[in-house]
């Protein structure tokens, strides 16, 4: 599995540029950062019955996929894409050597946080061992292992805060926005692990050898600094 993945050229198919991006919350505000660096998809892509994946845009030599925030990193680590936009959440856990992030965008803000039950007070404060249920468990276990907890992660892929009142495990590490869905299942945030934007994320070989990715790069990251300006002016 990973030879087969590790020959995936980082040439792309007919010279055309390939841009991924997650088909969920992000999108909505990553589209107008997209537009403002020249990447605008075509007709079809806000179409809901489109089943489409992959999508055109205004340039001819660049298309869109829409894939999982988790395998936006996977196709642009492997240089399947060349080019995305995924949070940081997203990076830290997978660690990929072959992945660049060199603009924040700015955009996508929340926090990795562990959270309980409310009523759950004594939730292994002074434990050497954890039970966790995360989306998260590299994060996760680097984050206990640093206080010196070993953390046993349940993977889920959403949902998470069901975990403690079902009795899987009485803490979870997730994402946290505004913490209405932490209190609508009666969770209170315990710790803080992280903070997390969105950012623009390119394969290094792709960086290197092709103009039009560091071209891009360039155009995100004077965007970003523009936005920036405006705000503290
Ligand atoms: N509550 C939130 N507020 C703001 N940003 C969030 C929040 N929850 C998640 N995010 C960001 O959005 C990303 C998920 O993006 P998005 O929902 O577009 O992906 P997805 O492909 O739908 O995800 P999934 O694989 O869970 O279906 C997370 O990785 C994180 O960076
Ligand atoms: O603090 P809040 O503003 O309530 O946001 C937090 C929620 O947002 C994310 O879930 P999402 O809606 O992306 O769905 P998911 O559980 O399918 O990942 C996250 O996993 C939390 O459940």
């Amino acid at each position: 599995m990973t030879s087969e993945l590790s020959s995936t050229s980082n040439a792309p198919a007919n010279g055309s540029l390939t841009f991924a991006v997650p088909k969920g919350r992000i999108l909505d505000e990553a589209l107008p950062v997209m537009a403002r660096a020249g990447v605008v998809p075509e007709d079809g892509f806000h179409d809901k019955a489109n089943r489409s994946l992959s999508f055109a845009t205004t340039r001819g030599d660049m298309r869109l996929i829409r894939v999982r925030a988790f395998d936006v990193a996977t196709f642009v680590a492997h240089g399947a894409a060349q080019i995305g936009i995924v949070g940081s959440d997203v990076i830290e856990e997978f660690d990929y050597a072959d992945l660049y992030a060199p603009v924040d965008l700015d955009i996508g803000h929340c926090r990795l946080s562990v959270a309980r039950l409310a009523d759950d007070t004594d939730a292994h404060e002074h434990a050497s061992h954890l039970r966790v249920a995360t989306k998260y468990p590299s994060l996760t276990r680097r984050h206990f292992e640093a206080q010196g907890i070993q953390a046993e992660c349940v993977k889920l892929n959403g949902a998470m805060e069901l975990a403690p009142s079902l009795g899987l495990a009485r803490q979870i590490v997730d994402l946290v926005s505004t913490g209405t869905t932490l209190k609508q299942n009666g969770l209170v945030e315990t710790q803080r692990i992280v903070d997390i934007t969105a950012r623009l994320i390119v394969n290094r070989a792709a960086l290197k050898t092709d103009p039009r990715v560091a071209d891009l790069v360039a155009a995100f990251r004077a965007d970003a600094e523009t936005r920036a300006r405006d705000q503290a002016a």
